[in-house]
């Protein structure tokens, strides 16, 4: 796949193939959450108490083993929900929570959750480069509160991608916030920012 343009169009054009892409991966690889969360590194990530997952749609990777992973070593699940403001906050979701559409529709837990910062983000993505790019739904939901949680603390991004949604390299923009590593059922990746 070619590199992404800065224009809108084209990154509109990018995030639809890609989004193509990612649902004919889903069903050619069902497994492939499982086989990721085996490739997570025991000592790659710092100390994590909380981390942040989402409930996979449209084709994304299943972080279901990976949670399932991180909650053994005695880690706290987060979701988000995104805000009628464009904002996300990272609320409390045992496995249990009941579940409720947020601003966009999206299942996340109930909004009176007690909120709480994660120490990992487990981002969901369209596509990836190997610099860190990192091409979300478009919403900018993910940049702002990664843009946020940076500025108040340290916070790991590790993005979770069928191997197949990297691209050679992605166009971005001033907001855009970079993938620290990023897991696929093919390996982890630490990534350099450039
Ligand atoms: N699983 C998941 N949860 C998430 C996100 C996400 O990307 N994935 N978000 C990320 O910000 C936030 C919700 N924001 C979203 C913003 C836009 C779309 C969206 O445009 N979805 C497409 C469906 C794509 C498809 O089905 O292939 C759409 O409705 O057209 C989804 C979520 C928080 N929760
Ligand atoms: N930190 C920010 N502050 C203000 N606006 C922002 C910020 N980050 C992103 N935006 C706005 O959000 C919109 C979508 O951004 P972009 O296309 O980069 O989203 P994305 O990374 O694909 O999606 P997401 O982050 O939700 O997964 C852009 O119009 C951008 O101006």
């Amino acid at each position: 796949m070619p590199s992404s343009d800065p224009d809108p169009d084209s990154r509109h054009d990018l995030r639809r193939r890609l989004r193509r892409r990612r649902r004919a991966l889903a069903i050619a690889a069902p497994d492939a959450g499982e086989a990721a969360a085996r490739h997570l590194p025991p000592d790659a990530l710092p100390r994590v108490r909380t981390f942040a997952a989402y409930l996979p749609a449209g084709g994304e990777i299943d972080p279901g083993p990976l949670s399932v992973r991180l909650l053994a070593l005695g880690a706290e699940r987060l979701l988000p929900r995104a805000l009628e403001d464009g904002s996300l906050k990272f609320l409390d979701a045992p496995l249990d929570a009941p579940l409720a559409p947020d601003a966009v529709g999206v299942p996340a837990p109930l909004p009176d959750s007690p909120e709480r910062r994660p120490d990992l983000v487990i981002t969901p993505l369209v596509g990836f480069d190997r610099f860190g790019g990192r091409l979300g739904q478009g919403g900018g939901h993910y940049d702002r509160a990664l843009e946020r949680l940076r500025r108040t603390g340290p916070v790991f991004v590790l993005g979770l991608a069928f191997a197949g949604q990297e691209v050679d390299r992605l166009a971005l923009e001033p907001h855009d916030q970079t993938l620290d590593a990023v897991l696929t059922e093919a390996g982890y990746r630490s990534l350099p920012q450039a």
